[in-house]
């Protein structure tokens, strides 16, 4: 654990995840809020004033640059976006990163420019109530992490945590915070791209995604006995039967998941799917970010680059 470094001006919240950079802005008026929450910064945040502080944020949309793999002018381009934003200012960047290491030494530059600092969120095998068992504790992804710290802070029980992105990801933790495991399964992006299509094909597959996203509420056919009769068609009714039957498969277990179960579903593909399970779920865009800062507070994050 590492000592706290003071109440910065503002917070910078990133999340760099396989495709995308996601990033969110606790602007002073609310870092100070937090930082009474927190009252001298030693204490256990109020966890309802740290959730309300991240919805309540400004500025999702400011900048959600797409990343593309081996494309450093993409990472300049959302990095450069930071550059102006943060000049002047004294501010924390608190980064989740999955992404390649380059990403966050990208961050880290353009924030030292305008005179902040990168913290860099890293799993724990016992922090905040939640207790890994993954084996070798350093390969589990730190959004997944985060969003079990950030969900066990909500929910203060067993929880399933599901993430839609790149990759679908599933974690439960039962009621005591240990982490019973996981899954991991392609997104419903990387299941289409996953295919070897002919870039025709792959545009054609593209339009009918975004017809079947409006049609969607109004058909009359059920969406797992749905067939196509284009080749677009097929292959998207294909890869949509096949992840709504994987998260089906979740949700069922989470239906009779006895000591009861939360369902917590975050992450940006979510709502593309279009898709109402018959279990009572939340939908919290956001986990990382929560977890983020519930992460910072407790002293479980790091400097970067790291102090010899
Ligand atoms: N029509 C669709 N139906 C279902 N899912 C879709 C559709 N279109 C896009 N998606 C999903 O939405 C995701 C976007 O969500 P999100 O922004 O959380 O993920 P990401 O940023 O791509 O992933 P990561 O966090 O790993 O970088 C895409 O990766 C894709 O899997
Ligand atoms: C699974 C992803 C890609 C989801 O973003 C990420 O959490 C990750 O790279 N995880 C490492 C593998 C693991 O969690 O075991
Ligand atoms: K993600």
């Amino acid at each position: 654990m590492i000592d706290q470094p003071a109440w910065p001006t503002q917070l910078l919240l990133v999340d760099a995840g396989n495709t995308r950079l996601k990033f969110k802005l606790i602007r002073e008026r609310a870092v100070k809020e937090l930082r009474a929450a927190c009252g001298n910064g030693e204490a256990a945040p109020r966890k309802q004033q740290v959730i309300e502080t991240i919805l309540e944020a400004e500025s999702v949309s400011f900048a959600n640059a797409e990343l593309a793999e081996a494309d450093s002018s993409r990472h300049l381009a959302a990095v450069s976006v930071l550059r102006d934003f943060l000049a002047d200012q004294r501010h924390l960047v608190l980064v989740s990163s999955v992404a390649p290491s380059a990403v966050v030494t990208l961050l880290q530059r353009s924030a030292s420019e305008g005179n902040g600092v990168v913290e860099l969120a890293r799993v724990k095998q016992d922090a905040m109530g939640v207790s890994m068992r993954y084996g070798a504790i350093g390969t589990l992804g730190v959004d997944r992490w985060l969003g079990m710290v950030a969900a066990f802070q909500r929910v203060e029980g067993a929880v399933c945590v599901v993430d839609c992105g790149t990759a679908i990801t599933v974690d439960f933790l039962a009621a005591d915070g240990v982490h019973e495991g996981g899954l991991i399964a392609p997104g419903f992006s990387t299941s289409l791209s996953s295919l070897n299509m002919a870039d025709s094909l792959k545009s054609a597959v593209r339009v009918v995604a975004l017809e079947e996203a409006g049609a969607d509420l109004k058909s009359s056919v059920n969406r797992q006995e749905r067939l196509g009769l284009s080749s677009a068609k097929c292959i998207f009714h294909g890869v949509d039967r096949m992840t709504v039957a994987f998260l089906d498969s979740i949700f069922s277990q989470v239906e009779f998941a006895k000591p009861p179960c939360q369902l917590l579903i975050t992450g940006g593909g979510w709502p593309a799917l279009a898709y109402a399970p018959l279990v009572n779920y939340r939908y919290v865009q956001e986990l990382v970010f929560e977890g983020l800062v519930h992460a910072w507070v407790a002293g479980h994050t790091e400097p970067f680059p790291q102090k010899p």
